[in-house]
């Protein structure tokens, strides 16, 4: 139902410099009438005044009024700024509720946005994302998504594919002009190449995530080879003990940094070896499930002593979980016992060499972190954060594959129409042309109240 008024206290909860209340429906212009009395109000512009209920004073605010269809979400908006008090504002908003608005639903303004054509469905999934960013690179991916970057993409994938379905048809509707062979010698190489575009584009997921959610690290060895001091060198922090007693962490610690606009949860743990002290035993249960957890693993090893029996059984923990593995060899300011090619011959990988005392390989090691979370992002605007896009574009290339096989194989070419329809439809559950109700449903009530 679109067609009722709805309010929402549109900015954060709790004190703040400014509250806005958002009005928005087809009486949005008298509800504001009611509770901020002027005879006319001029579009998009902001005007001071009083907000008295019964004669009594609630708030000297702003207000402003959008006329449909220039507004936000497509209908009449109303806006009041007020001043920032909790209870201000919501004594505010309780008066346009009496006035005729009604509870707005989460996400509700941009769900009507959407359903007046404001904007796509992955400009109103990015609207989420972007307010829930945690990091620079979270906000910027989805920047650039609700400034429409993806929406263009998949219309104009969609646009070759309805190309190629009208030329797919008059080859079914004149079949006398006998043109089969000839339309389909043309049509490979464009689906192939659309095929190669649309499983690059999902590709772009894995640094996409990353930038949306994060990058989880675990820090795994033998006990005092230099884990909680690279988690402090890493972090820039005095966050976690270090001592050259071996065992000195205990339990596992994560600190969050930020590694050029992503967010990276670093987790430092306890010493891998077997060990009867109960307390250790346990520390050891705990990072054997961080490694879990983790997408990376750096395994350290000391490069000032010998691989052990205690190397290769962290190792053996780390080989049994599914974190991509990254090699440092520390205290490369002490004495050199160990060699690159020692590392390489016994583990089969090629180590950083770092010193986490001094900070010498630091700066490598986070190019080396930051090269890690990028890897797929190619030189592509659009980065894909959304599993549920994924899913589509991967559709959508599967179902050209099928027409490619079919062509291949002279197959009647009321198939291939078959599935490039199929894969326009895969993509329009991204700009929300052919998504059912309850996935819409599903994207909206994730929504934050007011927005
Ligand atoms: N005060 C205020 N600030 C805000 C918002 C808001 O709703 N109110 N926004 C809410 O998220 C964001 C801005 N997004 C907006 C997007 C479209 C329109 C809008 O009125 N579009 C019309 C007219 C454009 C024009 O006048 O040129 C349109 O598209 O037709 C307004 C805000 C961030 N800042
Ligand atoms: N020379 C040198 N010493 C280091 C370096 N990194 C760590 N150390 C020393 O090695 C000892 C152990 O360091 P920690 O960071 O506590 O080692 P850990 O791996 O966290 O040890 P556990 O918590 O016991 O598993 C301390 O005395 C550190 O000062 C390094 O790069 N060079
Ligand atoms: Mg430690």
């Amino acid at each position: 139902m679109t067609n009722d008024t709805i309010a929402a206290i549109a900015t954060p909860p709790g004190t703040g410099g400014v509250a806005v209340i958002r009005i928005s429906g087809p009486d949005a212009e008298a509800v504001l009438k009611k509770v901020f009395p002027r005879d006319s109000f001029t579009h998009g512009q902001l005007v001071y005044g009083s907000i008295r209920r019964e004669g009594e004073l609630l708030d000297m605010a702003m207000a402003v009024l959008f006329y449909a269809p220039k507004s936000y979400t497509g209908e009449h908006t109303a806006e009041l700024h007020c001043h920032g008090s909790a209870v201000g504002v919501r004594r505010v908003l309780d008066y346009v509720l009496e006035c005729g608005a009604r509870p707005a639903q989460p996400g509700e303004f941009t769900r009507r946005a959407f359903l007046n054509g404001k904007m796509d469905l992955s400009q109103a999934e990015a609207v989420c994302d972007f307010i829930s960013a945690s990091s620079r690179a979270g906000a910027k991916a989805s920047l650039g998504q609700l400034a429409g970057t993806l929406k263009k993409r998949v219309l104009s994938f969609q646009d070759m594919l309805t190309d190629a379905l009208a030329r797919v048809e008059a080859v079914v509707e004149y079949p006398e002009e006998d043109l089969e062979e000839e339309t389909a010698e043309e049509l490979l190489p464009i689906l192939e190449k659309m095929q190669a575009g649309l499983l690059g584009l999902a590709d772009t997921y894995r640094a996409g995530r990353i930038a949306k959610e994060g990058l989880r690290v675990v820090l795994a060895g033998k006990p005092n080879v230099g884990k909680s001091s690279l988690l402090n060198a890493l972090t820039g922090m005095d966050r976690a003990i270090v001592t050259n007693v071996p065992g000195t962490t205990r339990d596992t610690i994560e600190q969050e940094f930020d590694l050029g606009g992503i967010a990276v949860y670093l987790t430092d743990t306890a010493g891998i070896r077997s060990t009867d002290d109960e307390i250790e035993a346990q520390g050891v249960k705990r990072s054997e499930n961080a490694i879990n957890e983790s997408k990376l693993a750096i395994f350290m090893l000391d490069g000032s002593g010998e691989i052990t029996e205690e190397d290769h059984l962290a190792m053996r923990a780390l080989k049994k979980s599914k974190a991509d593995l990254l090699v440092v060899l520390n205290k490369l300011d002490a004495c050199e016992r160990l060699s690159e090619e020692d590392v390489k011959r016994e583990f089969g990988v090629f180590p950083l060499r770092i010193s986490a005392k001094t900070g010498a390989g630091i700066d490598t090691l986070k190019q080396k972190l930051l090269e890690y979370a990028e890897q797929d992002k190619t030189a592509a605007e659009v980065l894909i954060t959304n599993e549920r896009h994924v899913f589509a574009l991967r559709r959508a290339a599967d179902e050209i594959g099928e027409a490619i096989a079919a062509m291949k194989q002279g197959i009647d070419m009321d198939c291939v129409t078959i599935d490039l329809n199929a894969a326009w439809a895969s993509l329009g559950e991204i700009t929300g042309k052919t998504v059912s109700e309850e996935i819409i449903d599903r994207i909206f009530t994730k929504f934050c109240l007011g927005k």
